[in-house]
């Protein structure tokens, strides 16, 4: 029997290609003219692309049929929140197709769950760019007991007694970002959009925190200009090639530029450990961990493969903090009674003194500050749905299986909307986690800001501390206004989500009597 394959171009991560086996009728049609030849397999094609979707999609929500080839191709250029939502809205599971793709959408929390819970069926594939730009090698595409173990050695660089270290340093540059911003705003007083300045303050504190002071000014400075080449390029579609002037293309030379940079940090971390000097970053947190005779996970580690590991770590945080910041910072103006909490918690705990650094256990103690923090994430949730991949067919609900090959996006958003759980869910009300009995605090399987199952961020304490760490400096040594405008309660998302007038915000400085 006659048979031809036609592969569609795979969008995702290189190894979702769905392949179609033309039918093989095709090969034995009667002779005729050229064009109906060619007429006839063309309308074949699509005959077979329609079938297969609706064949895949059964009785799931989703439009009835599949634009030809591209699917839903033109919508994932430019997400909408809009958009999603209506496609949540649409069921539980719900299915789309782009690039004959076939991807179903989870919005319940059960399903979600069942996703990030269920590595025998489900990986995260995160957007077709990540493997090009991250590199392929990296940690983070590990799967199954290589990435557990991979995973568990660095779970020691986010231990109590590292955080401790990173706070002072965050602390510094926070510090010395609003000084910054002070003087900025001494010379031009209007307010400005944020979006910018919170990514650099974003980026100067990880690359503070990851490798101290082993990144001299000027490349911190670059790797920061540089990084946005990678946001932009985060695309969950993109040209498949990476040419000269593809964003892809962009996004692997700023890539470059970080690595070396990083490689560097990790070697003279190296040698400050062997030179006998205590940890004063996380890298050299973690060579001193890994030439403690008694630690039992030791294993060599190049530079390279350091750095790549500091690199998912920059390439997982710099979007979704430089978002939880900024939509912390819009929160607390739009609110005024909360800031005012913060500031009476913040005055309390610093027992008036502004300049004495902030300690773990002063944190501990602002638990205020972090029921606001955890608030405004889920809220503004930065991170809204994580892509994975079926790798074989997944019984997700009684009636349903999705086909091996598809991709499936737990969203994380209706979770954090329950109104079952978070009654009046578009409302900013810190409140809700104070009480333990409240029904946000007994319901934690709803919050997903940071997914859930083995690869839930490794993040999240590091996460949480530092947010709370910049709004509660910000709450005691600044004023900022924030000019409303019509977009300012819209949503744009570029990789992560964003107020659309990017946050217009006037600093001045909040002087203490
Ligand atoms: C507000 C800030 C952050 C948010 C909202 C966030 C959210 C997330 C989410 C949703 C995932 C995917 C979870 C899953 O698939 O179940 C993730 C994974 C990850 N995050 Fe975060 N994250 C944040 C900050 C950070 C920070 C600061 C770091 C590192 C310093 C980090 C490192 C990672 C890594 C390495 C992964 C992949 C883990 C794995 O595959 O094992 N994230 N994060």
């Amino acid at each position: 029997m006659a048979s031809s394959q036609a592969a569609f171009p795979s969008i995702f991560s290189g190894s979702s290609r769905v392949s179609v086996d033309s039918p093989a009728f095709i090969g034995i049609l009667p002779s005729g003219s050229w064009l109906y030849t060619t007429a006839t397999i063309v309308l074949s094609l699509l005959i077979l692309e329609q079938s297969v979707y609706r064949y895949k999609k059964r009785h799931l929500p989703g439009d009835k049929w599949t634009i030809p080839i591209i699917g839903k191709f033109a919508d994932s250029m430019k997400p909408t929140m809009e958009g999603y939502m209506k496609q949540w809205d649409s069921g539980a599971l719900s299915a789309i197709s782009v690039f004959n793709i076939f991807i179903v959408m989870a919005s319940a929390n059960e399903f979600s769950r069942k996703i990030l819970n269920s590595p025998t069926y489900a990986e995260p594939c995160l957007v077709h760019s990540a493997k090009q730009v991250m590199l392929a090698e990296n940690w983070v595409f590990l799967s199954g007991k290589e990435h557990v173990e991979y995973r568990r050695g660095l779970n020691l660089l986010f231990t109590r007694k590292a955080l401790g270290l990173y706070l002072s340093i965050q602390d510094v540059i926070t510090r010395t970002h609003f000084a910054k911003w002070l003087a900025e705003a001494a010379k031009d007083p209007s307010a400005k959009p944020v979006m910018m300045t919170m990514r650099n303050l974003n980026m100067d504190t990880s690359l503070r925190v990851f490798c101290g002071n082993h990144i001299p000014e000027h490349a911190a400075k670059e790797i920061s200009e540089k990084y946005w080449q990678i946001t932009t390029a985060l695309e969950l579609v993109n040209f498949p090639l990476a040419l000269p002037g593809t964003k892809v293309y962009n996004a692997i030379q700023a890539r470059k530029v970080a690595m070396k940079w990083l490689e560097f940090a990790a070697r003279k971390s190296k040698e400050s450990v062997a030179a006998g000097n205590p940890p004063e970053c996380m890298l050299e947190e973690w060579v001193t961990i890994l030439s403690d005779p008694a630690y039992k996970g030791r294993r060599e580690f190049s530079d390279f493969e350091m750095a790549m590991v500091v690199f998912s770590f920059l390439f997982a945080s710099q979007d979704a903090m430089s978002s939880g910041l900024i939509y912390g910072f819009q929160h607390l103006a739009d609110h005024p009674e909360v800031l005012a909490k913060v500031r009476e918690e913040q005055e309390r705990v610093r027992g008036g003194d502004y300049e004495k650094p902030v300690t773990l256990e002063m944190m501990d103690e602002m638990l205020y500050l972090r029921a606001m923090v955890k608030e405004t994430l889920r809220v503004k949730p930065p991170v809204t749905m994580v892509p994975y991949k079926v790798k074989k067919a997944f019984p997700i609900s009684e009636d349903y299986t999705v086909p091996s090959g598809s991709m499936v996006i737990p969203s994380f958003y209706n979770s954090l909307h329950d109104p079952g759980v978070f009654p009046e869910p578009e409302k900013f009300l810190p409140e809700r986690w104070l009480d333990p009995d409240s029904s946000a605090n007994t319901n934690p399987r709803n919050y997903l800001v940071f997914g859930s199952g083995p690869h839930k961020c490794i993040g999240i304490e590091y996460a949480i501390m530092n947010t709370a760490l910049v709004l509660g400096d910000a709450a005691v040594l600044l004023n900022w206004e924030h000019e409303l405008t019509p977009l300012s309660d819209k949503v744009q998302i570029i990789a992560t989500l964003f107020p659309q007038d990017g946050c217009k915000l006037k600093f001045s400085s909040r002087r203490h009597a």
